[in-house]
């Protein structure tokens, strides 16, 4: 790509995008796909629950009290701290299917108190000590597309709970060329990230599905994992350095490059999911915008062999930017489904290399190749790769339409080594299979490998099955067979979808009881009053 012809000025701030609708994913309803219908026959053999949407959902009374919003409005602009109830629906929680059927109930709707909306880190730090003295808790509000109830407006034992937006916070605040570096408002979604970048002829390289919506603060704090990320790392990995406000005060880590000056403190902040403190900008590798990239695919005859063939590859050090192989069942599903990718059988895998030039990418593709033909795989060509990447921000809208038919669909994630990833990928499968048969309602459970590392991968599961007259129920008990058979079986509570409240009763399967103690210690001494993000990593009641 050509260099601008001039460099803009600094901060910038991007173009306002649109937000995803509060009861749905995204902004529009989604067409079920060619195929589909076949598909939901199979699915639905004539015991539908369709649900719809409610057009004006009662929400809970606002609990913060007139001179509380004064107080805050006095700091922020009072067009920025507001009960309004259209503001406060935008807040109500992440995007879970479970968030989405609850959206769809006639009963009054869990809503945080106010929506406080900082356009500064002084802003952000002046909010956080206003509601630490007010005993008010604060729910750091990215995108608001976590799947783990990560922004549901918990209040904890305190009176009142307030989602502070952090999109008045999107801009590129500094950009070090030099060094590859750039400093982001904590607020700046996906999109406006790489608007911002590719200004300058840069990227970020960090896709998750959820890109449109999410911020990068939100992917700090998560620890997010794009669809890149064999080829650009895991966000945490992508981070320099990181300003954090929490309520003992101020925080700015990671000075220099690779410091050695004790443990990494930068990490005890990735991931923290809003319960320490809030990330308000964020230094991250930025690199520039590629120039050429390949495409490919193939068809293995089975999963295992699939699996073999990545961990080869992954393990020879051949990096392309995507990497992921579906079961059988998932390629089957998707060539139902999309008509894109015809009648193919075996399990697919398809790649994106990005290269300095044609022939640099068509190099990897070219190593992979060798490395898969002799793990039985059969070329594809480049059309499946092509048609994932045109489609793969579209998918998720698909729930909301499968919803309004009675179909419950949602996805899950783990991460094991790869000598255990076959075995959890079984143990996982049966798990869902049993817990959701037992409803009667046999599910259909794809699975892909979506992250590989040297030395394991990441194991994402689809979950789709005909929804009962109780589907909150009916998916709770599934998840909780899922993820007795993850924290059992070596696998991980979460590659990429952070803990959130969901996750945390099996957090300490995984940490031990000496972790949760570590963890509560850290929150006590920066939240002793305990106002930030109650019961996500900490549980509430135990403060
Ligand atoms: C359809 C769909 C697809 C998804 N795909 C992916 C994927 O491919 N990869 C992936 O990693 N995740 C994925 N997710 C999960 C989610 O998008 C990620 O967790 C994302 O990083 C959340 O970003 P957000 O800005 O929306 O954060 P939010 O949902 O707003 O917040 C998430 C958590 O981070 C905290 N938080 C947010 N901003 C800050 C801040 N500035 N300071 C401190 N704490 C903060 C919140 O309090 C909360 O605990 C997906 C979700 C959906 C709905």
């Amino acid at each position: 790509m050509a260099a601008p012809s001039s460099t803009p000025a600094l901060p910038a701030v991007p173009a306002p995008r649109p937000r995803s609708d509060w009861d749905a994913w995204g902004t529009r309803p989604a067409t079920l796909p060619a195929g589909a219908k076949t598909l939901l026959a199979t699915l639905l053999p004539g015991r539908a629950h369709p649900l719809s949407r409610v057009p004006a959902p009662r929400l809970s009374p606002s609990q913060l009290d007139d001179t509380d919003l004064d107080d805050l409005a006095a700091l922020v602009g009072a067009e920025h701290a507001t009960r309004d109830d259209v503001v406060r629906r935008r807040h109500l929680g992440g995007k879970s299917t479970p968030d989405l059927i609850r959206r769809r109930s006639p009963d009054v709707q869990a809503a945080p108190d106010a929506v406080v909306s900082p356009a500064s880190h002084d802003e952000v730090r002046a909010v956080v000590d206003h509601c630490d003295r007010a005993g008010i808790a604060v729910v750091p509000f990215g995108g608001g597309t976590s799947v783990v109830g990560g922004v549901d407006p918990d209040r904890g034992s305190h009176a009142a709970v307030i989602a502070l937006d952090l999109s008045r916070t999107a801009a590129l605040l500094d950009l070090d060329r030099t060094s590859l570096l750039a400093t982001l408002g904590a607020g700046t979604t996906g999109p406006q990230v790489e608007e911002l970048l590719s200004a300058h002829g840069l990227t970020l390289g960090h896709f998750p599905q959820s890109f449109e919506f999410a911020s990068i603060g939100g992917f700090a704090a998560t620890r997010s994992s794009g669809q890149a990320s064999r080829g650009y790392g895991r966000f945490d990995e992508l981070v320099h350095a990181l300003r954090v406000a929490t309520p003992r005060g101020d925080l700015r880590l990671g000075r220099a490059q690779a410091g050695a000056a004790g443990p990494d403190l930068r990490e005890l902040f990735l991931g923290s999911e809003g319960a320490l403190g809030v990330l308000t900008e964020i230094t991250v590798r930025v690199r520039p915008a590629p120039t050429a990239t390949a495409y490919a695919a193939w068809s293995f005859p089975d999963f295992a062999a699939g699996a073999e063939a990545l961990r080869e590859a992954t393990q020879r050090g051949i990096r392309p930017t995507v990497l992921r192989v579906s079961d059988t069942t998932e390629t089957r599903v998707n060539a139902a489904m999309g008509g894109h990718l015809g009648r193919l059988g075996g399990c697919l895998a398809i790649m994106t290399a990005e290269g300095a030039d044609d022939a640099d990418a068509a190099a990897t593709a070219g190593a992979l190749d060798a490395v898969f033909a002799a793990h039985g795989a059969k070329t594809r060509g480049d059309a499946p790769a092509r048609s994932w990447e045109r489609t793969r921000f579209a998918s998720p809208a698909l729930r909301d339409t499968l919803l309004d038919s009675g179909v419950l669909v949602e996805t899950l994630e783990t991460a094991t080594t790869w000598t255990h990833l076959a075995a959890l990928k079984a143990s996982v499968t049966a798990a869902l299979t049993d817990a959701l048969t037992a409803h009667g309602t046999k599910p259909v459970v794809m699975c892909h490998i979506s992250h590989v590392y040297p030395a394991g991968a990441s194991l994402y599961f689809t979950v789709a099955c005909a929804m009962t007259s109780d589907p909150l129920a009916q998916w709770s008990s599934a998840k909780d067979a899922a993820s007795r058979a993850i924290v059992t079986g070596a696998g991980t509570i979460t590659h990429h979808h952070a803990v959130g409240r969901d996750h945390l009763p099996y957090l300490e399967a995984e940490i031990g009881p000496l972790g949760t103690d570590v963890l509560r210690a850290v929150k006590e001494r920066l939240d002793p009053r305990g106002i930030m993000n109650p019961g996500v990593l900490v549980p509430a009641d135990r403060r």
